[in-house]
């Protein structure tokens, strides 16, 4: 899986936001250790959830209305759906629970981290933040 950087902004989470994701394929290579801990730094606001065999990352964000968490619900929908990469969704009243990881390999790919730090960028712009 090759991960191509566009830029090498000072901000690295927006750099890793413009980053490219690849087509997940089953035998894409994990994460290591080291990128691991290197790539969580920039998306700060993540957690590293360990589930059954494998990590996800996972983030709540809190908003005023059902209204404004289904709206960000579906922000994050279609930028998932415009690359062919999608989390998991909780949306419940004022509260939206965003799970990425990579189901066919069963792991974190840079994919994830790439689309955690776009669903961040998401939310900075979103209505109704709480
Ligand atoms: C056929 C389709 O492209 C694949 O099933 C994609 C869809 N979206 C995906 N999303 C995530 N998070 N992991 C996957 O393995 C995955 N695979």
């Amino acid at each position: 899986m090759t991960f191509t950087q566009q830029t090498k902004g000072t901000d690295t989470m927006t750099a890793l936001a413009q980053a490219q994701c690849e087509a997940c394929r089953a035998d894409a290579p994990k994460v290591s250790d080291e990128e691991l801990a290197e790539l969580i730094r920039e998306i700060p606001d993540w957690n590293i959830e360990v589930r059954g065999d494998h990590m996800e990352l996972e983030r709540v964000f809190l908003f005023r209305t059902f209204r404004h968490a289904l709206a960000f619900t579906n922000a994050v929908g279609a930028i998932a759906e415009e690359v062919g990469h999608h989390p998991a969704l909780l949306t419940e009243w004022g509260k939206v629970t965003v799970t990425w990881w990579s189901h066919e390999m069963r792991g974190l790919h840079r994919n994830d981290f790439i689309m955690a730090a776009r669903t961040d960028q998401l939310a900075a712009s979103a209505e109704g933040r709480k």
